[in-house]
């Protein structure tokens, strides 16, 4: 693995990623990798998750496809530097951020959404001129064998490539010496790749979980609302970082918000859920055994049938759910959706605010100023009002957490800007000494006064035309004492 990184930083260090050719180049070999190979990549991502490939498509294929065409259409704009404001002291100065890629970046996947968690951070880091790692799980491995397959067919081998394997070579990846980790994937495992990382002062992104909450006002339109909800609740079979967690309303709703999210669950999936193509199954026996034993001693208000043979768990509402309890302990990650009464509104901030930050915050009403007031007295990665999931697909917004549920971010822009260095550049000329001389040695109190006036002092229209006069002055004066 030590040659590995080597022989990218090598590739990186002869400058090859950087043109905006190049990259554009790579990006355009990736689209082409996912229009040529979308029949293998949607079987991939079929047989790890028990997926059709409708929904792969429109879950995964998508979301890279229009990342990539952010990218390229974005790029010389975003890899541009950009003019900074300058101080008095530096105004006839050049002042400017230039983007520059970090280096060799390891990028490490979460298997919920295989081919997204693996190829939109590859997106920003092509972007922004690094050479990459990527290590897909090994729990989709369908996708991670594909994934190390395909990318050397299409991209730069030198710059680029693809690890596999599980905790044993992750622990060994993480010896190595990288410029940036974006690592997707549970908390604990959060700790340790930070910790690996601190070891080499290497900056990491971590996009982790929690449990996102939903709050249901009573002046809502509870219909629309319980089908968003169940539309993200159960998709992916509830595998979804961002899915609501569980729903937080008023006990007078409870049994409304059932009886509209078990009929939305019919429309969805028909009388038979096991049969509909657009519900998926849980990834492994492991996180299967995991998820029934949330179900223990809880009431189901409906849903609640397991098949282990199959890894199927039915769409299940849990009622009167009592805060104390395992499901409420920890990320369910699986289609149990619990329902806990509050009181009011009030109670509902209380209730978020006393757990850890969550990913992602739901909040359904017909009234914006609750939801802004929601927003504004909590903190969440993100958050979808009258909606859930949705701010995911906008990618002008940031896509991270906050606290325990993760920190930095990426998408879109953002995914360029982790993945560089904004350089602050300041390029002035050999000329002015005179100037200069008001910060050498010996300082005076006349240097110092001179020294607050052009750094400290702010000015009105008046004062920035008298100013103006001044620095004429002064420049006028540099002049003839340089050049006359
Ligand atoms: N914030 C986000 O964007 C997302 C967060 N997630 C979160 O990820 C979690 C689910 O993912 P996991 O089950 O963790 O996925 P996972 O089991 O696939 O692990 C994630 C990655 O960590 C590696 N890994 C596992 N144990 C390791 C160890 N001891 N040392 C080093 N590397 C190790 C795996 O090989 C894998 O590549 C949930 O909490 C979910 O909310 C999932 C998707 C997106
Ligand atoms: C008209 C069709 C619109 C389809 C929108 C589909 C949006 C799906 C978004 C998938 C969400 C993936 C979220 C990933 C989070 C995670 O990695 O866990």
């Amino acid at each position: 693995m030590e040659r590995q990184v080597q022989r990218l930083r090598q590739a990186f260090r002869s400058g090859r990623s950087r043109p905006l050719r190049f990259r554009q180049q790579q990006l355009e070999a990736l689209r082409r990798m996912v229009q040529e190979r979308e029949e293998d990549i949607l079987a991939a991502i079929a047989a790890d998750l028990s997926k059709s490939k409708l929904n792969a498509y429109s879950h995964e294929v998508i979301t890279i496809l229009g990342e990539i065409d952010f990218m390229l259409a974005n790029l010389p704009e975003l890899a541009s530097a950009k003019p900074a404001k300058k101080n008095l002291l530096t105004m006839l100065d050049e002042a400017y951020l230039q983007p520059e890629p970090l280096g060799v970046v390891l990028i490490i996947g979460a298997w919920n959404y295989p081919f997204v968690l693996i190829m939109q951070p590859l997106v920003g880091a092509i972007a922004a001129g690094n050479a990459a790692i990527v290590k897909p799980s090994e729990l989709s491995e369908n996708t991670a064998k594909l994934l190390a397959k395909l990318l050397p067919q299409y991209l730069d081998q030198d710059l680029y490539a693809v690890v596999n394997g599980g905790v044993a070579e992750t622990t060994e990846l993480l010896k190595q010496r990288f410029d940036h980790i974006l690592y997707t994937g549970n908390t604990a495992v959060g700790k340790i790749v930070m910790e690996a990382a601190a070891k080499h002062l290497t900056p990491v992104t971590l996009e982790l979980g929690g449990k996102s909450p939903c709050y249901i006002d009573r002046d809502c339109d509870l219909d629309v609302a319980c089908r968003r909800i169940t539309w993200g609740k159960y998709m992916n079979c509830g595998q979804t970082c961002i899915a609501p967690d569980y729903v937080l309303c008023e006990a007078s709703l409870q049994d409304q918000i059932i009886q509209k999210i078990k009929e939305t669950v019919k429309e969805f999936y028909g009388e038979n859920i096991k049969e509909s193509p657009d519900y998926e199954r849980i990834v492994n026996l492991r996180h299967f055994k995991r998820l029934q034993g949330l179900l223990e001693g809880q009431k189901i208000a409906f849903g609640g049938e397991t098949d282990e043979v199959t890894r199927y768990i039915a769409p299940t509402v849990l009622t009167d759910v009592d805060p104390n309890s395992k499901v409420m302990q920890e990320e369910i990650f699986g289609p149990i959706l619990p329902i806990v009464s509050v009181k009011n509104v009030d109670e509902a901030i209380s209730f978020i605010n006393d757990r850890e930050k969550p990913l992602a915050l739901y909040v359904f009403s017909h009234n914006n100023k609750l939801i802004k007031r929601v927003i504004e007295e909590t903190s969440s990665g993100g958050v979808t009002g009258n909606d859930v999931i949705m701010h995911f697909t906008v990618n002008s917004l940031p896509f991270g957490g906050v606290g325990a549920s993760g920190m930095g971010a990426y998408h879109g822009k953002y995914s360029f800007d982790t993945f560089s260095h904004q350089r602050p550049c300041l390029l002035k000329g050999l000329k002015g000494e005179s100037v200069n001389k008001l910060r050498y040695p010996p300082n005076s109190q006349s240097k110092l006064g001179w020294a607050k006036f052009l750094l400290l002092k702010k000015f009105n229209r008046a004062g920035l035309l008298t100013l103006l006069v001044t620095c004429l002055a002064v420049v006028a004066a540099v002049f003839i004492k340089e050049y006359l």
